[in-house]
């Protein structure tokens, strides 16, 4: 397992800016699994990559919804947002059919480690850390990432958004 890549985000802003400049360099197939506390930021970093992706929003926490669809406001992929937390395992993440759609879609899953593995051998998982010292924890597993996180790490700075 390689070294996650460690980024620091003070502020609510800051996470939605990480998860923007994430959202731009995603594709349709691409498969995003958050973790972290409650209120750890998942939303917020997920706000951020709809931004990057360019799709409808509102962005909102699906808690009571489960999974949301937001399509694409060019002709890039579609956003699927799936909130685990009241799945009660990995059967009813399968009754979702989000296979159907992960290949065309950039699908982001909270609350997902521990029921997402069985989608995709290729996936970003994201470790949000909790409210005092707010930092994401990002390990890829699989070399899609390999790109992605080398820009992520080496671009930190002055990319004006
Ligand atoms: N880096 C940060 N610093 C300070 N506040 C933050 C940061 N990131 C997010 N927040 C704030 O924390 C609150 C909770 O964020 P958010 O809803 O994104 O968390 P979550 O991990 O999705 O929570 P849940 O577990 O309920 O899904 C929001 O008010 C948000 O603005
Ligand atoms: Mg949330």
């Amino acid at each position: 397992m390689p070294e996650p890549v460690v980024l620091t985000a003070a502020d609510a802003e800051e996470t939605q800016a990480l998860g923007e400049r994430l959202g731009d360099l995603l594709r349709a197939g691409d498969l995003v699994v958050l973790t972290g506390g409650l209120g750890a930021g998942k939303t917020t970093f997920t706000q951020g990559i709809g931004r990057g992706l360019k799709v409808r929003g509102p962005i909102t926490s699906p808690t009571f919804v489960v999974a949301r669809v937001h399509p694409s406001l060019g002709d890039g992929p579609e956003l699927v947002h799936v909130d685990a937390y009241r799945l009660g395992g990995a059967a009813e993440l399968d009754d979702l059919d989000l296979d159907a759609e992960l290949d065309e879609a950039v699908t982001v899953i909270e609350w997902g480690a521990g029921l997402a593995e069985s989608l995709s051998e290729q996936r970003l998982e994201i470790v949000l850390t909790g409210t005092d010292d707010r930092s994401l924890h990002l390990t890829a597993v699989g070399d899609r990432w390999d790109e992605v996180l080398a820009a992520l790490a080496g671009d930190r700075s002055g990319r004006s958004t």
